[in-house]
């Protein structure tokens, strides 16, 4: 996404006007105060603090670092690179041995380690690249006044480095990946005046932006003249002289030059709620819904990162570059790059990467490569950052380009079937053995498992769970009921260890849509109740709560049809949750008392509260006699909320 804020376009605004006018009247009207009305360093201190709250959105648009290279390293007396203790495998960012090139057709293979001691095969290195193209206009391009560097594709050549193994892919999974899925994380609070008009959290982040980038500003007041390009930056700007005066005049009453922060924060957010009411009645709105939807899923389904391999770029000094670009995206999910330096000598060269105004400089050249060991160095940034690689002096800069991909990662196995045997863990092959037997359930019935882990709301009123959140053992367990074919729910469990109302129904009921397929849980989301959730503010404690739920308990002959004409609907809830509990085989007691607990996120830093909530697998199981013919087919998935 690149902010190209202009500021003297004539352009037409979403309110439909022709933004025509003069800037000059508006200069004149509110020129700067003379006097500085407050110290350097309070306002670095302040725009500090603007950029730690609100610029969160892809704050860290870029990260790297560097790996050194240890060929004879320290051993210990038994030959152990590192002494087992924990400090030290923390600190084991080295790599052991140089970086292996190998490339060329068949019979006719050459390699070459770095760092070099083999300047011939560096030569033929770089004599077997091809001119660098790049993309423009839809086209691969060569044209040497914007690239000049040579490259191999990832199928010419191989190498030995792998950025998983020296961790860089680790690094950029926690510093990169939670601005991408952010989403799935409790949001920071939205302001009050946020809330009221409706603006998005990243609009809200992009008031105070451009109030930090336009107006010079201490904490209350920013500068009258800055409003302007603020209004401009935020694609808010009236359409006519008239109305930008109009504008001045409502928010510097006084003609000091000053303006009231929170008064500009106000009339920024009435025009974005009112640009926003107008994009949407102009466009598809329920296309546009369908794909935040398919983006929200996408965003569900990644918790990591992957690198896929895909150039050998060498820039030779003199004027190898390669000028301000931004790399195409390869696919939808394509998130971003990563560059890795290999150890050879150049100078010049730094890699600067830009976003929102912001520049950070890799700078890889001699200057750490004289004076220290040789590194390997890297850096990887967000598709939308543009980026540059400034021209090498002298020497092979010696690059391999990654494209960083969304991907399910390490600990989402959910519905990753190719990546996981779930026949062969140990939880399947007991509950198996545990189905296979006559003593056990002989006649159908349900079985339910408390699950380890507490889970977040997806939702902060209505509750769901989905497959992709389960963790460790949880997992397992999932996975082995998916295993086993038979059909399950994961269900939400509240008050003293009761599965919500309708758990059974929803398990006799015909329909089966795979587990596998993540499809919103939209339908069968419960509204928090007062029985739900007990409140921690109204002095209820565990054991009051306890109370109260026991006069709700069913008497056993109680007949379902009694609760029709019960008075309190939540009793009535109630009653049919103790109901589908009694009919649930347990197979484990739940953790504790009180299941629906809300932590704050974050530590003490006050970004509102998550929920969180205990939750149960419950399961179908049919009589022995159906389950011993059917038993570990796989043809028909376990089902979670149709
Ligand atoms: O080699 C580099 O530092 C970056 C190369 C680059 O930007 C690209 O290949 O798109
Ligand atoms: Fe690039």
């Amino acid at each position: 996404m690149q902010h190209n804020v202009s500021f003297h376009s004539q352009a037409t605004n979403t309110f439909g006007e022709s933004s025509e006018y003069s800037n000059a009247a508006i200069r004149d009207q509110h020129a700067m105060p003379q006097k500085r009305v407050y110290h350097a360093e309070q306002a670095l201190i302040e725009r500090f603090k603007e950029t730690l709250n609100t610029e969160t959105l892809q704050a860290t648009f870029t990260c790297g670092g560097s790996l050194p290279i240890l060929l004879e390293p320290n051993r210990d007396e038994a030959g152990n690179l590192t002494p087992r203790t924990h400090e030290r495998v923390q600190e084991q960012r080295v790599l052991t041995k140089g970086v292996t090139l190998r490339w060329g057709k068949h019979e006719n293979g050459q390699v070459l380690t770095l760092p070099v001691t083999d300047k011939t095969a560096l030569e033929e290195l770089v004599n077997a690249c091809t001119p660098a193209t790049f993309g423009r206009g839809g086209e691969d391009v060569y044209d040497e006044s914007y690239r000049r560097a040579v490259a191999l594709s990832a199928g010419d050549f191989m190498t030995d480095f792998c950025p998983y193994e020296s961790g860089i892919i680790d690094i950029v999974t926690q510093l990169l990946l939670p601005s991408i899925t952010g989403e799935l994380e409790p949001a920071p609070p939205r302001s009050e005046v946020a809330k009221r008009y409706g603006l998005s959290h990243s609009q809200e982040g992009e008031i105070h932006y451009c109030i930090m980038k336009f107006t010079r500003q201490n904490s209350d007041y920013i500068y009258s003249a800055g409003i302007q390009k603020c209004l401009a930056g935020l694609r808010i700007l009236p359409a006519t002289t008239e109305g930008m005066l109009a504008i001045m005049g409502r928010l510097d009453m006084t003609g000091t030059g000053l303006t009231f922060k929170h008064d500009f924060i106000e009339l920024a957010a009435q025009r974005i709620s009112a640009r926003n009411a107008a994009k949407k009645q102009m466009s598809g709105d329920d296309r546009k819904e369908a794909s935040k939807a398919n983006a929200q899923k996408r965003k569900m389904m990644s918790r990591g990162i992957r690198a896929e391999l895909y150039k050998l770029n060498i820039y030779t000094g003199p004027s190898g570059m390669f000028k301000a670009h931004v790399d195409t995206p390869r696919s939808e999910s394509q998130i971003g790059s990563l560059v890795v330096c290999l150890p050879a000598y150049f100078e010049g060269g730094a890699l600067a990467v830009r976003h929102l105004g912001q520049e950070i400089i890799h700078d890889w050249s001699k200057t750490t490569f004289a004076t220290q060991e040789p590194r390997v160095q890297w850096a990887a940034f967000y598709s939308d950052c543009e980026h540059e690689v400034l021209e090498v002096t002298s020497g092979h800069r010696i690059t391999l380009t990654y494209n960083l991909f969304l991907a399910p990662g390490t600990s989402l196995l959910a519905g990753q079937p190719t990546s996981l045997e779930p026949q062969c863990l140990p939880l399947a092959q007991s509950l198996r053995r545990m189905l296979a037997s006559e003593d056990f359930l002989p006649k159908s019935g349900y079985i339910g498992v408390h699950l380890a882990h507490s889970y977040p709301h997806t939702h902060p009123k209505f509750h769901a769970f989905v497959p992709s959140m389960l963790k460790g053992v949880d997992m397992a367990l999932y996975e082995s009921i998916v295993a086993l074919g038979y059909k399950a729910v994961l269900d939400q469990i509240t008050g003293p260890n009761l599965p919500s109302a309708e758990v059974l129904q929803l398990l006799e009921s015909k329909g089966r849509s795979s587990m596998r397929t993540e499809s919103p849980i939209v339908s069968n989301l419960q509204e928090m109740t007062f029985g739900d959730e007990p409140d921690e503010d109204d002095g209820n404690t565990d054991d009051q709560m306890c109370e109260f739920y026991s006069h709700c308990e069913p008497d056993s002959d109680e007949s379902e049809s009694a609760d029709a004409g019960a008075p309190n609907g939540t009793v009535v809830e109630l009653r049919r949750r103790y109901r589908a509990r009694a009919k649930i085989t347990w197979l484990n007691e739940a953790k504790s008392r009180e299941p629906c607990r809300a932590y704050v996120a974050y530590g003490n830093e006050a970004r509102g509260a998550t929920k969180y909530s205990s939750a149960a697998l419950i399961v179908r199981i049919p009589n022995w006699v159906e389950r011993s013919s059917t038993a570990g087919s796989q043809a028909d998935p376990v089902v979670v909320w149709e």
